[in-house]
């Protein structure tokens, strides 16, 4: 009996010394294998996966870009809204930085955050947060660093931008025609009005002590002239900021949002949207909700998440009164250029 369990024994450490053996060649080999970065290739969850260095010193030269950019954006809300981006989690190792195959050029105050956030919900769109200025104030850092910061994209998604005041910057036409003349333009419009007031508003919130709308809005308040150089009242003279983009792109090369619809009805608007991009429509009704306590369109919450996904405070905040006398000579000014626009574009705002 005693005999047989030594032998037992025997038997049983000769196989575990020499798996312990093997294991040790494996475990060697295999550091050996790591030194020289070979596990780089071994599979790895798709959460833990690692940048290249390349790429990481890529990623690196944009993220200083874009903290860079952070400092010049007008959109106060970019900081705010980064939780709303449906694929902000998306991991940004994959693909490669493509110029925006589409751009939303303005208007200010139009629902240009909105639209891109709603957009971003849709798995094959991939954009930037911040408003990059490239063709109004940093062109001259030239194509290249446009394009760094850029998210990754792969085959068949779309890299997009939004940067407002391109709508009115003489040379973004030109610009963007220079880098591609396919590159498809979506202009968010709002009743010049109160996209006048809201851009007014947001003024007034960074600089309290600025004088009334009223004082701004005329060039001499007994004439009654609109001033047209207040950049706030010449943004919304859409025509003529319109015919400087048909220089170079067709009509059928821009799609014109309503802002007001946008908000009334978001997800008709975003169906003409997607149509535009050629994506499916994926973002539709079921994506929405009314927010009564923002009184605005918000994105349902993904499921298991808590965050609330309506746009921040800075969109969609309460404008001060203006006396409707000044609303009715504004809006007097606006009428004509209005019709124009229905005219060039062949839809009608209903603006009144
Ligand atoms: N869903 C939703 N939530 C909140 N706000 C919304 C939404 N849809 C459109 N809007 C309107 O967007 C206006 C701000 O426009 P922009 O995002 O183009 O502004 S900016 O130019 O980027 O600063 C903002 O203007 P104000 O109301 O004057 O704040 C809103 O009216």
């Amino acid at each position: 009996m005693g005999c047989w369990a030594t032998r037992f024994n025997l038997h049983l450490k000769a196989p575990s010394k020499v798996s312990v053996f093997f294991t040790m060649i494996i475990l060697v080999t295999y550091v050996f294998y790591c030194l020289t970065g070979y596990c780089d290739l071994a599979p790895i969850p798709l959460h833990e996966r690692r940048p290249t260095l390349t790429q990481l010193h890529q990623d690196r030269n944009a993220s200083s870009q874009r903290d860079f950019l952070a400092r010049f954006t007008e959109d106060e809300e970019e900081e705010e809204t980064k939780h709303l981006s449906g694929n902000l989690s998306v991991s940004d190792s994959f693909g490669s930085k493509e110029f925006p195959q589409a751009i939303i050029i303005g208007v200010k105050k139009g629902g240009t955050r909105a639209l891109l956030e709603f957009l971003r919900v849709h798995p094959d769109v991939r954009a930037v947060g911040a408003e990059p200025h490239f063709f109004d104030r940093f062109y001259d850092k030239g194509l290249e660093w446009y394009r760094n910061l850029m998210p990754r994209t792969l085959e068949g998604q779309i890299t997009m931008e939004k940067t407002p005041s391109y709508f009115v910057t003489r040379e973004a036409p030109r610009r963007i025609f220079t880098m591609n003349h396919n590159t498809k333009l979506i202009v968010v419009v709002r009743d010049p009005v109160t996209r006048a007031v809201s851009d007014y508003t947001q003024t007034l919130s960074k600089n309290p002590g600025l004088p009334s709308f009223q004082n701004l809005v005329f060039k001499n308040s007994s004439t009654g002239l609109i001033d047209t150089s207040w950049s706030a009242v010449r943004i919304g003279i859409y025509s003529k900021h319109l015919e400087n983009w048909l220089r170079y792109f067709p009509l059928s090369r821009l799609l014109f949002v309503s802002g007001e619809r946008l908000v009334t009805d978001p997800a008709s608007e975003m169906e003409r949207v997607q149509d535009f991009l050629g994506l499916k429509r994926l973002v539709t009704n079921k994506h929405f909700y009314f927010n009564q306590t923002k009184g605005f369109p918000c994105l349902k919450k993904p499921e298991g998440s808590s965050r609330p996904r309506c746009l921040g405070k800075s969109k969609g905040r309460a404008h001060p009164h203006i006396p409707s006398e000044v609303l009715y000579k504004l809006r007097d000014f606006y009428r004509p250029f209005n019709l124009k626009f229905y005219q060039m574009t062949g839809q009608d705002f209903g603006w009144k």
